[in-house]
């Protein structure tokens, strides 16, 4: 890299708007979508799809609810131009649905663009022509006035083309390729021009999409130049206006947000942000985030696994793991002040009648998108109390003592200290019960018990344990059962110790009928150990707890 940047790179034009209203204003409703992921993103894939992976994608984009979509580039490719034909033949396009298609300002593209469309029942013919200096000056050698001409000849053969064709509802699209290093005022120049020729007007619809082809600016200012053209094109009410960001300096959907704030009332992208070099807008993110507001997006990501699948092998591209909403990770905690904030969340909100999320570090709900609550917390050596303990009340309804969550967690940490690995549920579980029981553990097995009130209080117990040298009686006295039982044991292996803590819940919907118990004993040097008992007598599962307490075995 360059010491000094500035000898190569120069900043790009800003736009001078210095009572600029979009940044007082919010989103509050969905904006028209526009998916071209079979056309941009298609172009993109070192192999484009072929008319099956194409044809699997369509029936995703329809079954998202998307309404407009580009569905090829028809004169680029045989490929592109007998899907349209297959879309249009085989009356695959449903009534609500307009299907639009890109061609070069170039006549005989155009001709082959019609007869892709033939008896379409309504389409979008998107037209472009690159705008900016640097195109004009070294892609097409050609003046200002020249590249107005290029589009505004093409502009009026399409028109006469629609018009022989009135069959077909026909929209018209115009953009103004690489809008966002064009001058200003030269954008809204060709755009006036090929407005004058289309004459927009309710039955002859048009959109003029104004993308940002390559990004080079911070999203302000494509808001700016958006808010610029909306303001300045004389006819504004006549036309919709369009974006099409990209994302070269990876803020595709912060462009796009704020040109809608701008004034945009249409978003092109593809799924995941696919397309040339860095990708188009995602537009599932745009969509979720509107969403995460409490704005319906109009479209519909309620199994987000098997859309990502799909679109992951029609591209033969990945989605990455941290892609917001969608990503493997997306709603994955790792880190321990994050597990605890999101445990606490989910037990408020359990408790809670409002319908409202208030989820700390989950913008959404992930059960909205079809995802579980198990990869919500995965635990590592960055993980503390609360995730271990979240694992376990998920999967297997115990609700930790805070003291046991501490104590636990402090093996897990050195358990994953020492391996470096994330641990799994399983290894989580299999530690817990090494530790723990709750299960009996080897060695001391309650067989069975009696227990019989003796009056003033004092109540008589008569258990079998089986140990490792095998059936062992039990008899001791106290005020409870908890007690008599310490005391039995205490007599029978010669051991002091104290409980500290006793709780006990139900196994709720995990087990209506069982369970759990939690001790917590300290013995004479100040040591103090767990045990967990689960059993469907509580009176049972809290003697087991007591006895998976004791220092019995190695
Ligand atoms: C930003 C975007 O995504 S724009 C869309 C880009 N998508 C694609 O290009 C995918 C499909 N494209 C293709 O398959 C081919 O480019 C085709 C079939 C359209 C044309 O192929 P070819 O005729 O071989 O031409 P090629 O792509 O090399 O075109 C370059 C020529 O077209 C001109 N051109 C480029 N864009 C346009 C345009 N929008 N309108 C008119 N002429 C254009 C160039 O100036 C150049 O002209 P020159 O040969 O006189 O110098
Ligand atoms: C054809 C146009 C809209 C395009 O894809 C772009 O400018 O990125
Ligand atoms: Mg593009």
């Amino acid at each position: 890299m360059l010491q000094d940047p500035s000898q190569k790179y120069l900043p790009h034009q800003t736009v001078h708007l210095p009572d600029r209203q979009w940044p007082d204003r919010q989103l509050t409703h969905a904006p028209r979508w526009l998916s071209t992921d079979l056309r941009d993103g298609n172009q993109a894939l070192a192999e484009p799809m072929d008319s099956a992976r194409k044809l699997r994608f369509w029936e995703q984009l329809l079954k998202c609810g998307f309404k407009e979509i580009e569905v090829a580039f028809p004169s680029a490719s045989e490929t592109d131009f007998q899907f349209v034909r297959q879309l249009i033949e085989e009356q695959r396009i449903p009534e609500d649905v307009t299907i639009q298609v890109l061609t070069q300002a170039r006549s005989d593209l155009i001709e082959r663009t019609f007869a892709a469309l033939e008896n379409a029942k309504c389409a979008t013919v998107h037209l472009y022509n690159a705008t900016a200096p640097l195109f004009r000056r070294l892609v097409f050698r050609q003046s200002k006035e020249e590249i107005i001409q290029l589009a505004v000849s093409a502009t009026r053969q399409i028109r006469a083309l629609c018009e022989a064709n009135p069959q077909t509802k026909w929209s018209y699209e115009y953009s103004p390729e690489t809008f966002c290093f064009t001058e200003p005022d030269f954008a809204l120049q060709i755009c006036e021009a090929v407005a004058d020729v289309w004459e927009p007007c309710a039955q002859r619809p048009m959109i003029v999409n104004l993308p940002a082809t390559v990004e080079v600016n911070t999203p302000n200012v494509y808001a700016d130049q958006i808010e610029y053209f909306c303001r300045h094109f004389s006819r504004r009410s006549a036309v919709c206006i369009s974006i099409h960001p990209h994302n070269d300096r990876g803020s595709g959907v912060a462009s796009a947000e704020l040109a809608l704030l701008a004034g945009a009332e249409r978003v092109e992208g593809c799924l995941f942000g696919n397309g040339e070099r860095t990708g188009n807008v995602c537009l599932v993110t745009l969509a979720m985030n509107l969403y995460s507001q409490g704005v319906s997006p109009q479209l519909d990501f309620s199994d987000m696994k098997q859309v990502v699948e799909l679109v992951e092998q029609c591209n033969q591209l990945p989605v990455h793991p941290r892609h917001p909403y969608a990503g493997k990770l997306a709603f994955t905690a790792f880190s321990g002040s994050h597990q605890d904030a999101i445990k606490k969340g989910f037990t408020a909100c359990q408790r809670s009648s409002s319908s409202l999320w208030e989820m700390p570090y989950l913008p959404v709900d992930p059960n909205d998108i079809g995802c579980s609550y198990e990869a919500v917390i995965r635990v590592n050596s960055q993980s503390g109390k609360s995730g271990a303990a979240w694992m376990l009340e998920q999967n297997h309804g115990l609700v930790l003592p805070r003291g046991l969550q501490q104590d636990f967690s402090r093996h897990v940490q050195q358990q994953t200290d020492r391996d470096g690995n994330e641990m799994t549920l399983s290894a989580l579980w299999q530690l817990f019960r090494e530790l723990y029981g709750p299960h009996q553990l080897a060695g001391r097995q309650l067989l069975d018990y009696r227990s019989e009130s003796q009056g003033k209080g004092v109540l008589s117990l008569h258990a079998r344990l089986q140990t490792e040298e095998g059936v062992m009686t039990l008899q001791g006295k106290g005020n409870g059962l908890l007690s008599a039982a310490s005391e039995a044991l205490k007599a029978r292996f010669n051991i002091a110790f104290a409980i500290e803590d006793y709780h006990e819940h139900t196994l709720g919907r995990h087990s209506e009928s069982r369970s759990a118990a939690y001790i917590r004993l300290t013995f004479a040097k100040g040591e103090s150990r767990w045990g967990v008992g689960i059993d469907n007598d509580v009176s049972r599962a809290s003697v087991q707890a007591l006895l998976n307490a004791l220092p019995l075995r190695g």
